[in-house]
């Protein structure tokens, strides 16, 4: 009878011990991974009053590709005329070591830059517009159907080509000419861009204006076109509201976040914006909440330091900040 009793209980026990192990496996094995497309070569860089010299450039990208992360956006092949900071981008681009299993994205205007890009072996390009037509006009000099029917041309060529193609759409609650934006306006330009070809739509918040409450409303009316997996997000921290923006997309299972090292960032054409999400910030909260990004933070915030240092600004990144000195000092 006793011994009975010893065998229930410890059969009781085992299975106990089983199920903490099979949560503290799935915690451990099934960790969501949330992909980064790091955008500080190209928005970070681009509104830098200084000139950049590209072999700075390219050390910058060289550090970052050692990181873990798997998007780098590395240039834009637009006018030189209107951002001259990225006019070195064919030496960037062919200067670079690019690793297998990262992909290089360069961002694209038109034609004439698709042809360019194409020519250095580019594989992936970025096509923008804008869910405004003031920041359409101020950015691209069209409207923002104009805008819209560029990108098919540049795409219908892209695809001939086997490239992968992503979609940025800005102002997405908020325009520095037309002020608040209507999330449905959004939603009309991310169904063009997905039905014209794009594989993903990253929603930005160029002038960082969002909060919780637009940034969802927009979230909900985009997703009555299309599903979580084809959306990112890009959200500028000019108002400190970042971090919360993403955790409301994380909310909604939007799992890959633009951002920027040591929050570098700023449109010149948007009057008033600052740096993107800081990508050290952006590693040390999805890791604290049990995500994965596959990014070495310690790597990330030498590479973030290497650019601010250069440009002679202190880090955009809090994260950069606090450890930094712990680090590497
Ligand atoms: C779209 C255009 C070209 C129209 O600009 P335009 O002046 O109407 O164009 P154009 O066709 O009349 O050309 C003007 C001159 O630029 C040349 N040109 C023309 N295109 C190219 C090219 N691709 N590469 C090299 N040169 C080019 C062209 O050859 C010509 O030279 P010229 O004959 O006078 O000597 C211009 O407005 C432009 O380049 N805009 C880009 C502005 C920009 O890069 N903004 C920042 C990126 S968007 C952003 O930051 C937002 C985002 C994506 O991060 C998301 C978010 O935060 O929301």
């Amino acid at each position: 009878m006793q011994e009975t009793r010893m065998a229930v209980y410890l059969t009781k026990k085992l299975f106990e011990t089983l199920k903490t192990c099979s949560k503290k496996c799935t915690h451990i094995y099934n960790k969501p991974y949330i992909r980064i497309v790091e955008v500080g070569p190209r928005d970070g860089l681009q509104n830098e009053p200084v000139n950049i010299p590209t072999e700075v450039k390219i050390n910058f990208i060289n550090k970052l590709s050692e990181t873990g992360l798997k998007t780098i956006e590395v240039t834009s092949f637009v006018s030189p005329k209107w951002v001259p900071q990225m006019s070195d981008n064919v030496e960037v681009y062919s200067g670079i070591k690019k690793k297998d299993f990262v992909s290089y994205p360069v961002l694209v205007p038109n034609i004439k830059g698709l042809e360019s890009a194409i020519d250095v072996g580019v594989r992936e390009i970025a096509v923008f517009a804008s869910a405004s037509e003031g920041f359409s006009r101020k950015n691209t000099n069209c409207s923002r159907q104009q805008g819209i029917n560029r990108i098919k041309e540049v795409i219908d060529i892209a695809k001939q080509k086997s490239l992968k193609i992503r979609g940025y759409i800005s102002c997405v609650v908020g325009c520095p000419y037309d002020g608040h934006i209507q999330s449905s306006e959004v939603t009309k330009v991310t169904e063009a861009l997905l039905s014209h070809g794009c594989y993903e739509i990253s929603l930005g918040d160029t002038i960082g204006v969002g909060t919780k409450i637009t940034i969802e409303a927009m979230i909900k009316d985009v997703l009555r076109v299309t599903t979580a997996d084809k959306l990112a997000i890009h959200c500028h921290d000019t108002y400190g509201q970042a971090l919360a923006n993403i955790c409301t997309a994380l909310e909604y299972n939007i799992k890959v976040i633009d951002s920027s090292a040591s929050g570098l960032g700023g449109c010149p054409y948007a009057r008033g914006a600052t740096g993107n999400v800081a990508t050290e910030d952006l590693v040390y909260m999805l890791e604290g909440m049990g995500a994965e990004t596959g990014v070495d933070l310690k790597k990330l915030i030498k590479a973030g330091r290497y650019i601010s240092d250069f440009i002679k600004k202190p880090s955009g990144s809090k994260v950069n900040s606090a450890l930094y000195s712990k680090y590497f000092d």
